[in-house]
């Protein structure tokens, strides 16, 4: 069960807030063993039995009890909210991939890993050949079906390690964690099955995928270049097809 209200508490500001508010009463302990301020107020009290002024220590503890509870109600609908919004800032809207932006972040935790780790990774990228046609022939709610599609297509496709992501209009960002004979066919066989199976037989729809090779300690800006380069290499070799930059493969 994940308990998202937890992540919240590690912020910081509650850490800090929770610290300073310590302290203060730290402070208010010493101040009242001092003045001796129960004391002081129990003699109050006795002096003024009519007012039922001792009534008020209850009433502290049963209202204390009653702010941890709301305060702990609030924090756990705050960390979820939180964490609802965290989720969908980095979610893709129509495909549920994750976006861009977010895909940036982990594309720059990769590259720390892969120092680290002294890995290289296989860069994958994915087009869909003439999809502005596609969207004027059959409608623009028929091309978001189609990249929904695209979406779960790939998410079957490879193997759960993968970094999916939904790049820009029609493009799609893969990155394979590892690399191995296997990993190069991969590209292959998502072209080929992609061909005519994605939503049946009346939306023929193909792609063009361009893959490279991210070796360790090169600069994510220049892999994206050869990623995007070997894209356009296929693209301009008529698409429907798989073109490689850096992979010591010739396709
Ligand atoms: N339906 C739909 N279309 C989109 C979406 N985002 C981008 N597009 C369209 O995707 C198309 C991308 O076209 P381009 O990348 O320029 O080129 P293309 O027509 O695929 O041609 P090639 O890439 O050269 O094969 C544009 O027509 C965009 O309007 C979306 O979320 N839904």
């Amino acid at each position: 069960m994940t308990m998202p209200h937890l992540e919240y508490f590690n912020r910081p500001s509650l850490l800090k807030d929770t610290f300073v508010l310590l302290i203060v009463n730290l402070f208010l302990l010493l101040l009242f063993i001092n003045f001796d301020v129960l004391e002081w107020a129990y003699q109050f009290s006795r002096q003024h039995e009519a007012w039922e002024l001792d009534e008020i220590i209850p009433l502290g503890v049963s209202l204390a009890i009653s702010l941890v509870i709301f305060s702990y109600r609030r924090i756990v609908e705050l960390g979820e909210l939180t964490h609802t919004f965290e989720r969908l800032s980095m979610r893709d809207p129509l495909t549920n991939l994750l976006n861009r932006r977010a895909g940036q972040v982990k594309l720059i935790s990769y590259q720390q890993k892969a120092k680290a780790n002294n890995n290289n990774y296989l860069l994958i990228q994915m087009d869909l050949d003439q999809f502005s046609k596609v969207n004027r022939l059959y409608g623009t709610n028929i091309g978001d079906e189609i990249l929904i599609a695209t979406a779960r297509f790939l998410e079957q496709s490879l193997p759960e390690t993968s970094l999916i992501i939904r790049w820009l209009d029609d493009k799609f960002l893969i990155l394979l964690p590892y690399i191995s004979e296997e990993s190069f066919e991969l590209p292959h066989k998502l072209c080929t099955r992609f061909d005519g199976q994605l939503l049946g037989r009346s939306y023929p729809v193909t792609c063009s995928i361009g893959i490279s090779v991210w070796s360790v300690g090169e600069d994510l800006d220049d892999a994206l270049y050869n990623v995007e380069e070997a894209l356009i290499g296929a693209k301009q070799a008529g698409g429907n097809r798989v073109n490689s930059i850096n992979t010591g493969k010739t396709a």
